[in-house]
């Protein structure tokens, strides 16, 4: 970790450590693909209960980095990830950690909507059944229902929740594959790109779920625009070539940034 680097320091929160309202902790991260480096030194603290935005022109590394908090680049024979990265204080990088586990805890939503080719109800149960969350059938109803609530779609499947989910629209197989990812009940819950498929419509329905969700969940969006960023999120992180250039209330990121990259790219300058 390069505590001479400014952005090092505003990215780590200390009073939020001291009162425990530190979600995820990363201090000193690097992942490569090879031989490129997609992160570089990157140390940040994610608040609980709180929806922080990643934002920076394209290849910078916000899904690399976002992929590190539930350990999805484990997945990529190429990546390798030094660091530490601790949620909840636990090491989840350290030996004896389940990833299938550690993945019910930080849920994960993608750019593209990816319901599996089963039922409705069969997308949404699947997390819970592996994880062994419901006792009874009805216990499996029960969170499937509230998932699907929680989700803003009930309303919309509750008559046909043995159809395929691949045959809903796009922003709703989106809100179903929220719904999955928060039927495990996970703490916190990333989500890359999340509306960049969708339709205006669909796009404010997912807007306004991220911001009940935040009510549980620490979220974390990567997102390519920057009028979602400010009207989702609390708190904004900037990367540029693989480094966290700024971290800050989102407020003070779009109206006010501390560097000069964070300007240009907020005013369309570089990206
Ligand atoms: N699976 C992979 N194998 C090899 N290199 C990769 C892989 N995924 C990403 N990279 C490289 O890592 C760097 C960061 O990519 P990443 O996708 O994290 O950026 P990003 O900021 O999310 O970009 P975008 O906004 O375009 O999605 C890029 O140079 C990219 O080419």
């Amino acid at each position: 970790m390069d505590a001479s680097n400014p952005a090092t320091a505003l990215a780590i929160d200390e009073t939020a450590e001291a009162e425990g309202r530190v979600k995820i902790m990363a201090r000193g991260v690097n992942v490569w693909y090879g031989d490129t480096h997609a992160i570089k030194d990157v140390s940040v603290d994610i608040l609980d209960r709180t929806v922080t935005a990643f934002i920076g022109p394209s290849g910078c590394g916000k899904s690399t980095f976002l992929r590190c908090l539930n350990r999805m680049n484990d997945t990529i024979d190429v990546a390798r990830v030094t660091g530490e990265i601790r949620l909840d204080g636990e090491d989840i990088y350290a030996p004896g950690v389940d990833p299938v586990q550690l993945r019910a805890r930080v849920g994960m939503v993608f750019q593209k909507p990816n319901p599996f080719p089963k039922s409705i109800y069969d997308n949404v149960a699947y997390g819970p059944r592996i994880h062994g969350l419901a006792r009874t059938r009805a216990d499996l109803d029960r969170i499937v229902e509230d998932s699907l609530r929680r989700a803003a779609l009930w309303d919309e499947v509750k008559d046909r929740l043995n159809e395929p989910g691949t045959g809903l629209s796009g922003g709703q197989q989106q809100r179903l594959c929220i719904a999955r990812a928060i039927a495990t009940s996970p703490e916190v819950l990333l989500m890359d790109e999340p509306a960049s498929a969708l339709d205006p419509i669909a796009t404010a329905q997912i807007e306004e779920l991220i911001d009940e969700l935040r009510e549980n969940f620490s979220v974390v969006i990567v997102t390519h625009s920057m009028q979602q960023a400010a009207r989702v999120s609390q708190r904004t992180a900037f990367f540029h070539l693989g480094e966290l250039v700024e971290f800050g209330e989102t407020p003070q990121i779009f109206t006010n940034p501390r560097d000069p990259r964070t300007e240009s790219y907020i005013t369309g300058r570089i990206g």
